[in-house]
């Protein structure tokens, strides 16, 4: 077994000694098997439909249009519409809808007739009675999604970050003689610098109960473990290693996002999963952002590498991709186990409603189904490079503009051109490499990529600029 495995295994043993293993108690909403056969009556299609288009195509009052406008500075003075009345049609590119299923038919009917069956469910934490078959069989669709033994869900993404990591951080206390841990029974926390704020915040949480020393990696860069182990004075090989009196030793334990929200770039996750292998410590692996974009199942970057065996953890949400609201942990049934006894933001809120689980559940499917969906998210990208050569790697486009003020104009201009972008600043990104933040769905067509690349190309400089200005006379 795993050193990891066994560390997990002697953390329930010791809760299971103290009577503080939790589990969860579905309430029975529906017979399960008509769940299991609304899967086949989800209704999925061909291509893109008209509904596809309200996930990009949105309206903003003039009001609320000329004060997003008066945030951002002016260089040219342009004079905006008079008339209050009007309300102006933008084009999003700032949203993480990737494959435009929040308006799926299927996934509106979902919600739809959950909430006249159930309203929104019974409402309560999940170790309350917040928990339904409904819960149940989403989890099951994600950890088959996911490649793992079990799923659980969380009220967000944010949530089942911090989750997790405050039962990471409790195994730890729970192994410690005394229950406090020494400096050399703490976890050694890898993190990626660029990491999403949910992965730094958990962090701070088990950083503040002393159950973690954290080093914060340059982002992507695979050579932490030199002078990480000079830290330690470790030798090659696995680094948990039990001392003689049982407790736990130094334990390590990577945390990275597999696609970054802020730069559209990759986890090394061939490295990682190399360097797992040699080093044996515990893999976590944020997938929010490549659920359903990438794989032939749409199972994310694990899926494409075909190594979700070799992570040990899989955090995803369903606000993105999936269309809906909710986080989830794809992992083992006793590492889940662990996190829904210690799991703190897990345990404290109120599980999410009927409606959005069924609506996830249904997005799932119909993802499933419907694979042209990210046949053309990825055209999509394709169209981006052709028009720019910028060749960016993901839907998530980051073009850095330099200092708040540029970033604000560029934002500023994209607006009036009818595009809902936004710049994105300190303390998100560091300070000088502001940037516009730009995301691309299965819902725009290459028409939709010509008419962007025209409108950027008037306040960046892409490397074929003579094509663009081609592009945008022609438009
Ligand atoms: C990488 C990453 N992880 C986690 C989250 C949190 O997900 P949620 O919006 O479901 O709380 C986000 C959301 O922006 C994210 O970008």
């Amino acid at each position: 077994m795993a050193l990891w495995d066994q560390w997990v295994e002697a953390a329930l043993v010791k809760l299971a000694s103290k009577n503080l293993l939790r589990s969860t108690r579905p309430i029975s909403l529906t017979p399960a098997a008509a769940l299991h056969f609304a899967a086949d009556e989800v209704e999925t299609f061909d291509g893109p439909r008209q509904w596809d288009r309200s996930s990009v195509e949105v309206e903003m009052d003039e009001r609320a249009f000329r004060e997003w406008l008066s945030e951002l500075p002016d260089p040219g003075g342009e004079s905006i519409a008079k008339d209050e009345n009007v309300s102006r049609k933008l084009l999003l590119f700032s949203g993480n809808d990737y494959l435009g299923l929040s308006s799926h038919p299927a996934v509106r009917k979902a919600a739809a007739k959950a909430a006249q069956e159930h309203g929104m469910g019974p409402r309560g934490s999940a170790l309350i009675c917040g928990y339904s078959n409904y819960h149940m069989l989403l989890e099951a669709s994600l950890a088959e999604l996911k490649n793992k033994e079990d799923c659980l869900l969380c009220p967000t993404g944010f949530a089942a970050n911090v989750a997790f990591m405050s039962a990471l951080g409790s195994i730890c206390s729970l192994l410690a003689v005394g229950g406090r841990p020494s400096k050399d029974q703490k976890i050694a926390i890898f993190s990626d610098a660029f990491n999403h704020a949910s992965i730094i915040d958990g962090i701070r949480l088990v950083e503040r109960q002393q159950e973690a020393e954290v080093f914060v990696y340059q982002h992507r860069d695979m050579e932490i473990w030199v002078p990480i182990s000079r830290v330690f004075n470790f030798s090659a090989g696995p680094i948990l290693v039990p001392n003689q009196t049982g407790t736990v030793s130094v334990v390590q334990a990577v945390y990275a996002a597999s696609l970054f929200s802020m730069d559209g770039d990759f986890a090394p996750i061939g490295d990682l999963v190399e360097l797992r292998k040699k080093h044996g410590f515990l893999l976590a692996i944020d997938d929010a952002h490549s659920t359903l974009v990438c794989g032939e199942n749409g199972g994310g970057l694990l899926e494409v590498y075909g190594c979700e065996s070799d992570v040990d953890i899989c955090i995803g949400t369903l606000s993105k991709a999936v269309g809906c609201l909710g986080g989830f942990v794809a992992c083992s049934n006793k590492w889940k186990q662990l996190i829904q006894s210690r799991g703190r933001s897990f345990i404290f809120s109120t599980s999410l409603p009927v409606p959005i689980v069924a609506a996830s559940h249904a997005s799932l499917v119909v993802a499933r189904k419907e694979k042209w969906r990210r046949t053309a998210i990825w055209s999509r990208v394709d169209d981006f490079n052709a028009l720019t050569r910028l060749n960016i790697t993901s839907p998530i486009i980051s073009l850095v503009i330099g200092s708040e003020k540029e970033a604000l104009c560029a934002s500023r201009h994209m607006l009036e051109s009818g595009f809902h972008i936004t710049a994105i600043r300190p303390p998100t990104v560091p300070p000088n490499s502001c940037r516009l933040r730009i995301t691309l769905s299965a819902a725009h067509t290459s028409e939709d990529i010509k008419k962007l690349v025209a409108a950027l190309s008037l306040c960046f400089v892409f490397p074929a600029a003579d094509q663009n200005a081609q592009i945008a006379s022609k438009l």
